[in-house]
């Protein structure tokens, strides 16, 4: 599904050029559950904004079922990220001023359904993650664990190839941080393809692929059964 082709990523330039991604190759094939790991700097976040068309590379090349995200243009490039991709943030990122289930019909909205249906499929997606009951509330009347299951719901709406989470559960106490995984894990079950950077080693017991890096590189790709509990 997206290929990762002797990808860089240079902030700045000249002396206090950064090089956060140094000659990445990664293939992630549909339906996998890919977990990025570690530590502070190495990369991880600028690896996840390039497979979500957030960012560009400064040099290599990124594939999307077999076409080069290079060759889009922004109109192209911003249509991909709405239809393609669901972002799930640390910091949530709902809009304030919305109701739950208005943040959950937005990216639908934007995407041109027809505002009673995207309200249907919104309460329909709110039920998945058992929020039916908190539909008319406002982030801010909702716990941590809740607007991160609102946010999970919002980047389902379109339908995404791939889920992209940066540390969906680093904003989490563990009772909360367990259900997003678990619900993520539901996910990866019924066939989502999702890469998810995590500070978490716990959680990668649980994810078939788990990615290292250092210093820009991946210095790990480990692919394991896992033991059905
Ligand atoms: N917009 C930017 N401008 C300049 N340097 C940047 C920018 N974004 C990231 N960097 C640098 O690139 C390197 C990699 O950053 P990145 O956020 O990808 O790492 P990370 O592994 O996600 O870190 P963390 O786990 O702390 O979130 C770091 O040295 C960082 O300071």
């Amino acid at each position: 599904m997206i290929s990762v082709n002797k990808v860089w990523k240079t902030y700045g330039s000249g002396e206090t050029a950064v090089h956060a991604l140094r000659g990445i190759d990664l293939n992630v094939m549909k339906g996998d559950f890919v977990a990025l790991l570690g530590p502070s700097g190495c990369g991880k976040s600028s690896l996840l904004h390039l497979l979500g068309a957030m960012d560009v590379p400064s040099k290599g090349d990124i594939t999307f079922n077999d076409q080069s995200l290079g060759n889009l243009n922004q109109r192209q490039l911003a249509e991909h990220r709405l239809m393609r991709i669901g972002f799930i943030f640390q910091t949530f990122n709902l809009i304030p001023s919305l109701t739950a289930m208005e943040n959950v019909a937005l990216p639908m909205k934007f995407a041109g359904v027809g505002t009673k249906e995207a309200n249907h499929k919104a309460h329909q997606l709110l039920e998945q993650v058992q929020l039916s009951n908190r539909s008319t509330h406002l982030p801010s009347e909702l716990s941590g664990g809740q607007r991160q299951r609102v946010a999970i719901a919002r980047a389902l709406g379109n339908n995404p190839d791939l889920i992209l989470a940066d540390e969906p559960t680093g904003n989490l106490d563990s009772e909360n941080g367990e259900m997003i995984m678990e619900l993520l894990l539901n996910l990866n079950r019924e066939g989502r393809t999702i890469v998810m950077v995590t500070h978490n080693p716990e959680w990668t017991d649980k994810i078939s692929r788990v990615v290292r890096m250092r210093d820009g590189k991946l210095i790990e790709s480990q692919q394991r059964e896992l033991q059905i509990k």
